[in-house]
């Protein structure tokens, strides 16, 4: 049996009868448009139906999830990865109980892991699609390879964008990169479009309208919607207090609304079981030309 063969049976054995996370990668076109704000406020709201959460910062280089969080984690994925460090060790408990895990130089370092090494981390992400219902992928903004490849391995992606133009010309062009890149198929991903920063409901619906007519004229691809979350200046005022909005301020518009697209994430219970292929499966996605 080959390398790759081992790790395919590996994913399968190992997930198969046990729990397997279902995985939300969020991203964007344009930085600056609130992945962050919306990964951790989206966190506690899941977190708050009950499930387990844990959010993986693989933007690395910005440390936005720990501050808005108000943590600091100690280890990070490379600490998993090379120097011997347990799952327990590198995630850091957050307000709520919620988990998060630094990517720290781990992602950009998953390029150079050997065979072994690659074993070896998709066995310790079989560990955490069992400690985890909801795993929260906050990636980069942009079309950076990096940022691509993830976004290209996973099955459920969140899109933020906002009405400022850029944020919508940016979007298409993440999702013209990604279609166009032959390495990667988006078959089964599922894309679903929030819009942030936004005057109204009618504003975020007609920034989908727009947007996903053109992606499905030009690119044959299906853009869900997932709903408008305000313009509201209690994301902010949370931002500088390090603190969530939806813990200080519950009962703002943002953290009200925030709420319900969490409830409608897990509401349509075909989809959420659909979209649990785990995030050893997604890491396993990533690197399948290296283990070929
Ligand atoms: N709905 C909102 N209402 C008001 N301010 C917001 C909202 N969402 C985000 N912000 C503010 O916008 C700024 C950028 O947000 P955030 O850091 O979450 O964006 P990001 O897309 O993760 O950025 P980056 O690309 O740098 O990682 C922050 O100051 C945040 O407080």
């Amino acid at each position: 049996m080959d390398q790759a063969e081992k790790l395919r049976r590996m994913v399968k054995e190992s997930t198969t009868p046990r729990s397997v996370a279902r995985v939300i990668t969020v991203t964007s076109g344009k930085g600056g448009v609130g992945k962050s704000s919306i990964s951790v406020n989206l966190a506690i709201a899941l977190q708050r139906l009950g499930h387990r959460v844990v959010i993986l910062d693989a933007d690395f280089g910005l440390a936005n999830v720990e501050v808005m969080l108000g943590i600091r984690p100690k280890l990070n994925l490379a600490d998993l990865m090379f120097h011997g460090k347990s799952l327990n060790e590198v995630i850091t408990k957050g307000p709520e109980n919620i988990g998060f895990i630094s990517g720290g130089s781990g992602i950009q370092e998953l390029v150079n892991l050997s065979r072994d090494q690659i074993v070896y981390l998709i066995q310790k992400l079989v560990e955490l699609d069992e400690c985890a219902d909801i795993i929260i992928v906050d990636t980069g903004a942009g079309i950076a390879d990096s940022v691509l490849e993830f976004v290209g391995a996973s099955s459920e992606v969140l899109l933020v964008a906002t009405p400022e133009p850029t944020s919508i010309t940016d979007a298409y062009a993440l999702l013209k990169t990604l279609n166009r890149k032959t390495d990667i198929t988006l078959q089964d991903t599922t894309i679903k479009m929030i819009a942030n920063r936004t005057d109204s409901y009618e504003e975020g619906k007609e920034l989908y309208d727009k947007l996903s007519l053109v992606v499905g004229k030009f690119l044959n691809l299906n853009l869900e919607y997932l709903g408008a979350l305000p313009m509201d200046p209690s994301v902010s005022k949370a931002v500088m207090r390090q603190k969530p909005a939806m813990l200080v301020y519950p009962n703002s518009q943002f953290s009200k609304t925030l709420t319900s697209i969490a409830d409608d994430l897990c509401s349509n219970s075909t989809d959420s079981l659909m979209q649990k292929k785990g995030i050893a499966q997604l890491f396993t996605n990533l690197l399948r030309s290296r283990i070929k």
